[in-house]
């Protein structure tokens, strides 16, 4: 998979290169470049942003700049991923959707937000996902675009040494995940709950897959429509 990020401030993208995200780079599992989006400026101060049409607070991305970038970066095979507070929800399924394409370009936008004519344009010649992290408004799109990166990253083959812990990650089957421990088997005086030391690795898998249902019931009700519950599940939750 190629990434581009296009950004006024490319620095706050600096963490893409660590830890997981930097060794999925390493084995050329995953291309990743950012931009600095000035670099398509033309005028002495570089300037990516004006006042809004029909006035209003704040300033807004100018278009120009924002055009000759993904002219230069696009390609046929490009989807456009824009962070913005009105985007379609942000979730592991779309995490998995994204994953599967061979071509993203990240345009994280600063102030009000990106003249809604540069994603109307790329629209005629790629695919454009507004997305949103969650109902609440950032400064801008950079930080959504680590949060979507490193998602889409843990997904791709090769990334994650143990390919189990994919299945058994939170949002598999729409359940959030079971309580995870480790040693101490006793800590501050609150034991491990006894089955995990048990060595039944069918009743582990059972009562994990209970702690997931019952945790989901009470944390997250709206996943439980979308989750496949068998009768087992729906025991549990009349018990
Ligand atoms: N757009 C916009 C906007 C609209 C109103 C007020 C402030 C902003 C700031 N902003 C500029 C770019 C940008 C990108 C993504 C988010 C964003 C995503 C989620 N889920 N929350 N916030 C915000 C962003």
């Amino acid at each position: 998979m190629r990434v581009d990020v296009v950004s006024i401030f490319p620095e706050y993208l600096a963490p893409l290169e660590l830890s997981l995200i930097g060794k999925a780079r390493g084995l050329g599992i995953l291309e990743l470049q950012v931009h600095d989006l000035r670099t398509w400026t033309n005028d002495v101060h570089r300037t990516v942003d004006d006042t809004p049409y029909g006035g209003g607070p704040g300033m807004v991305m100018r278009p120009e700049p924002w055009g000759r970038a993904l002219d230069q970066v696009a390609t046929p095979e490009s989807t456009l991923i824009v962070p913005t507070p009105a985007g379609e929800p942000f979730t592991q399924r779309v995490a998995h959707e994204l994953a599967d394409l061979p071509h993203l370009i990240f345009a994280p936008g600063r102030y009000e937000g990106i003249d809604q004519r540069v994603l109307d344009h790329a629209a005629t010649r790629m695919n454009v996902r507004e997305v949103s992290l969650g109902d609440y408004v950032l400064f801008g799109g950079e930080v959504a675009v680590l949060v979507i990166v490193e998602a889409i990253t843990r997904l791709l083959p090769g990334v994650l040494g143990n390919a189990d812990s994919l299945v058994e990650e939170s949002h598999t089957g729409g359940l959030l995940e079971a309580p995870m421990y480790t040693k101490p088997a006793v800590w501050r005086e609150q034991p491990v709950p006894e089955i995990l030391r048990s060595g039944d690795h069918g009743r582990i898998a059972r009562w994990r897959r209970a702690q997931a249902v019952l945790r989901t019931a009470e944390r997250r009700p709206d996943l439980l429509a979308a989750a496949d519950l068998d009768k087992r599940d729906l025991d549990v939750l009349n018990e």
